[in-house]
């Protein structure tokens, strides 16, 4: 095994070989539908700076050929229930409840593929995954498991291979850890909190206090109907049916993680860990990251666990689009929206009636969903000089997180040879961990999932955070050129897990800040919101609605935040809401109102 760990559970300890599937069988699973390239290329031979040369992307060209229609056309004679705008997962989970419910509904995406950060892409017969590969949400029992569930919306149903572990951490050298701290988060909870407990055995009680608070949120959220948070008949009802979990809730909804760690433990550089532990998904240590979802983060890896979809990542998004296509859904490709038509001008009457793309096709609807960031609906979609006051608070408490630089890589298998964990952390220097380019992650996906690959080959993907001002003004040799500048110093660093990775590798793609913003069309490729002060746990967080009526937002700048599953309860909960709103739902519209009042007024005072 070349990426050791390098302290290893007792044999009694260990969990069992994942259970990888047969490259032959998995093929027969995998989907071969449309592709296009979402990183830029990089020409036809790289010269590596270790004198070795790979070939690179060499053209646009998809592979293998696209062997779908892809549906460019919708009627634009109608009025839909719901237009919306980008079939990211926040805007297919929409989409799916809504359709599941007779809703007439619309996905306008302006890329060729559905899923955006959770797309696929192909290229010599590798499949890679764009952006997200560490997938919550898709085990079988509670109610959490809301990708399994948002695919039953529709009908559909994935296999997944399970992950033996969420990640194994590669972590700096300290006086205490020479060789480095080296932590797996195994599936089975009781494993980890041993190996970390052994890592750091002063603080045995605290690490189990931490991380149990955590399970008395997910323990809590696991209970519920997920649904609308803005909907106060759903509420009282979860209330009157499950009032310990919702009071568990309500008591964490104001709570950032760091405080809760604090409260167990005080051994510094365990706090670290901590702060890593959250970093790897919020993007931002563990004070500034909500409580409520580290308590989804930190058990749903053991309850349903992570798991791989067979076929890449971007199958999940196929698959719903696929069923809200049979449910009598519209999903339009290269449908590019450049402007939500408001009508009235006075705040608080504006109300949103449709969208234009950039072909001129107007598609009219009752209510309008944004899947797109909050930047990119209001400055880019309705005017700068028309933002309501709430989306000027969201933009004192939330900035944009940096972007990625991206490594898709294609390398020999001998390479990782007896590999058994697909996502790997590394970080050489706790002082860099916030700073770009510091953390490096890493996904391995074909140790889970061989098809993806051709045979004898693995595919590394490796990411660390970057702003996109590193890559402003650049002539395009010199974009290039610092491309493959980076490119090798990651692949250097990443010798330290994988020794003999870059003579190994044969296939290499890069993306930049630059590539997430063109084909994500995400405003300067950015990850999503983060905090610009300490947050009021979730309080801070907008929901769905707007202060515009009939327009909401769905994705990763709405509640709960970053994260598939996140945005794919953002999507639950905007269904849900766009219901009642459309009437397609009970509720009570005179409680509605008070409801939404006084929700506004606390978290315009958070
Ligand atoms: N960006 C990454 O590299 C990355 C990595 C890991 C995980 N993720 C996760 O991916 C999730 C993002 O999900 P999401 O649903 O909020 O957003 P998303 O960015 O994945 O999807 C938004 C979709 O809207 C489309 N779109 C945007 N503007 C449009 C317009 N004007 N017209 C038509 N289509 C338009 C985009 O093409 C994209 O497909 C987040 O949870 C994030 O944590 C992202
Ligand atoms: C009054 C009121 C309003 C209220 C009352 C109370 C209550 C009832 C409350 C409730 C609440 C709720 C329901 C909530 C919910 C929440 C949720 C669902 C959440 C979720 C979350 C999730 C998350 C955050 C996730 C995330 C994830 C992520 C981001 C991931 C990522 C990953 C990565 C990037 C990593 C990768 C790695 C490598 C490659 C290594």
């Amino acid at each position: 095994m070349l990426l050791k760990r390098s302290i290893v559970l007792p044999a009694s300890k260990a969990p069992a070989a994942p259970s990888v599937l047969p490259h032959s069988l998995l093929s027969a699973c995998t989907n071969v539908g449309f592709t296009s390239p979402p990183c830029q290329t990089v020409g036809e031979v790289l010269q590596l700076s270790h004198g070795r040369s790979i070939r690179a992307a060499a053209t646009n060209t998809p592979y293998p050929p696209p062997s779908r229609v892809i549906p460019t056309e919708a009627p634009t004679d109608v009025e839909y229930d719901a237009v919306v705008v980008g079939g990211g997962m926040g805007g297919l989970a929409t989409a799916a409840r809504l359709v599941a419910k007779g809703a007439k509904v619309v996905v306008l995406e302006k890329y060729l593929l559905p899923g955006g950060s959770a797309a696929h892409f192909k290229r010599e017969g590798f499949t890679f995954d764009v952006g997200s590969s560490m997938m919550f949400g898709m085990g079988h029992k509670g109610t959490t498991n809301l990708i399994t569930k948002c695919l039953e919306t529709v009908g559909r149903k994935m296999t997944s291979v399970p992950d033996p572990t969420q990640v194994v951490y590669h972590l700096p050298k300290s006086d205490r850890f020479p060789k480095g701290l080296n932590v797996a988060v195994w599936r089975k909870y009781e494993e980890f909190l041993e190996e970390l407990s052994q890592r750091f055995p002063a603080e045995r009680e605290g690490i189990k206090g931490f991380y149990d608070e955590c399970w008395k949120i997910f323990n809590s959220l696991n209970v519920l109907d997920l649904k609308s948070l803005e909907e106060p008949r759903y509420l009282l009802g979860e209330f009157a049916k499950q009032p310990v979990a919702c009071l568990t809730l309500a008591s964490f909804l104001a709570t950032n993680s760091g405080d809760v760690a604090r409260k167990y433990i005080k051994d510094p550089e365990l706090l670290r860990f901590i702060d890593i532990e959250c970093f790897i998904w919020s993007t931002v240590p563990a004070d500034l990251t909500p409580m409520i979802n580290a308590g989804m983060v930190f058990c749903d890896r053991h309850f349903g666990g992570i798991n791989y979809p067979v076929g890449g990542v971007g199958r999940i998004g196929e698959e719903l689009a696929e069923g809200i296509v049979e449910y009598g859904g519209h999903v339009v490709y290269k449908a590019n929206v450049k402007e939500i038509l408001v009508e009235g001008s006075a705040e608080g009457d504006r109300r949103a009636v449709g969208v234009r793309l950039a072909d001129g096709r107007v598609f009219r609807g009752k209510t309008v969903i944004s899947n797109a960031t909050r930047w990119d609906t209001f400055e880019n979609m309705i005017g700068a000089d028309k933002l309501p006051e709430s989306e000027k608070l969201f933009r004192k408490r939330f900035k944009k997180s940096p972007s990625f630089f991206s490594l898709h890589m294609g390398v020999k298998a001998e390479v990782l040879q007896g590999e058994a964990d697909c996502h790997h952390i590394l970080l050489e220097d706790w002082a860099k961990m916030e700073s770009a380019r510091g953390v490096i992650f890493v996904s391995i996906p074909t140790v889970l999932d061989p098809s993806l690959a051709p045979p004898g080959y693995h595919i590394v993907h490796a990411f660390t955070p970057d702003w996109i001002d590193n890559w402003k003004d650049l002539s395009p040799t010199e974009y290039e050129a610092a491309k493959e500048q980076l490119a090798d110093q990651i692949c250097e660093r990443l010798e330290a897990i994988i020794p003999g990775l870059r003579a190994a590798t044969t296939f290499r793609e890069v993306g930049t800040p630059r590539t997430h913003r063109r084909y994500l069309n995400r405003e300067d490729g950015t990850y999503g919101p983060i905090p610009s002060r300490r947050p009021l746990g979730m309080l801070s967080m907008p929901f769905n609605t707007t202060d515009i009526k009939g327009l909401y937002c769905v994705g990763d700048s709405s509640f709960p935040g970053q994260g598939v599953n996140a945005v794919v309860f953002s999507g639950f909960g905007c269904a849900h809401r766009v219901l009642t709103d459309l009437g397609l739902e009970p509720s009570w519209p005179v409680l509605d109102s008070a409801f939404g009042k006084l929700l506004s007024t606390v978290r315009n005072a958070s």
